[in-house]
């Protein structure tokens, strides 16, 4: 599939396919097109050309509405609702389409306070901010989980601290999980493929010691290189 908006070409002629029940991270610089990957797995935006499948399902206006409900998905920003309470985030789809959300299993899972669920999204700290919206896209149970880099704006203590927590969160739940991050360490850490893009275009697949012995272009070298302190976990 590929993806345009307007003349400009924000991914070219890809084709990628998405181990279920393992951890998938999207890499590369600012604009390679890794969040309209994402938008377009999960039927945000509509391709230019070709498809995305969600077992065996295609992405359509006609089938969308049924995949994002086995799709949990935190955007860039965490997208809480400012007018709602963080347990009102956490149940918001659950009430529409009158499914149980087992809050205090929740909490328990992303180490978060009770005591802070009826609190709104201002007054919680970003690392909470961002423990909702992950309690919000697990709420119904998804097979699938995208995250469009969910420890974005964090101090380094809190982000090295999420980490650790997510790391565990996948391998307790064992769901496919799809996240788009700009950081080398933090890829290696949490996945178990690391999907590298340049400029619209899937430039190498495999995991971070694939990159350092076997680069497929001089660029991955290179994007190691930049992010030499992270990639000597
Ligand atoms: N709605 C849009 N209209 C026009 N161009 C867009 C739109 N969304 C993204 N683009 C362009 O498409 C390209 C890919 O953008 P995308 O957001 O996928 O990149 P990214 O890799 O996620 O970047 P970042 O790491 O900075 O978030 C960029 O050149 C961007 O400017």
């Amino acid at each position: 599939m590929s993806k345009r908006y307007g003349v400009a070409e924000a991914l070219k002629e890809t084709s990628l396919e998405i181990p279920s029940g393992q951890v998938t991270a999207l890499i590369g610089p600012s604009g390679c097109g890794k969040s309209t990957l994402l938008r377009l797995i999960l039927g945000l935006i509509v391709p230019s050309s070709g498809q995305v499948s969600i077992d065996d399902q295609v992405v359509t206006p006609a089938t969308v509405q049924e995949i994002r409900r086995k799709v949990g998905y935190v955007i860039q920003d965490g997208g809480l609702f400012p007018h709602l309470t963080a347990r009102e985030n956490i149940t918001l789809m659950g009430r529409h389409l009158s499914r149980p959300v087992d809050i205090p299993a929740l909490a328990r899972l992303v180490r978060f306070p009770e005591d802070g669920l009826d609190r709104y999204p201002l007054e919680l700290s970003g690392g909470q901010r961002q423990r909702v919206g992950l309690m919000r896209a697990l709420a119904l149970d998804p097979q699938t989980l995208l995250l469009d880099e969910p420890l974005g704006a964090l101090d380094p203590l809190v982000r090295s601290g999420l980490q650790t927590d997510l790391r565990e969160i996948f391998r307790e739940l064992r769901k496919t999980v799809v996240f788009v991050t700009h950081d080398m360490g933090e890829a290696a850490y949490l996945a178990d493929r690391i999907v590298l893009l340049r400029d619209g275009e899937i430039v190498q697949e495999g995991t971070l010691e694939d990159f350092q012995k076997h680069p497929a272009t001089p660029f991955v070298t290179e994007f190691l290189n930049a992010q030499r302190a992270l990639v000597a976990l």
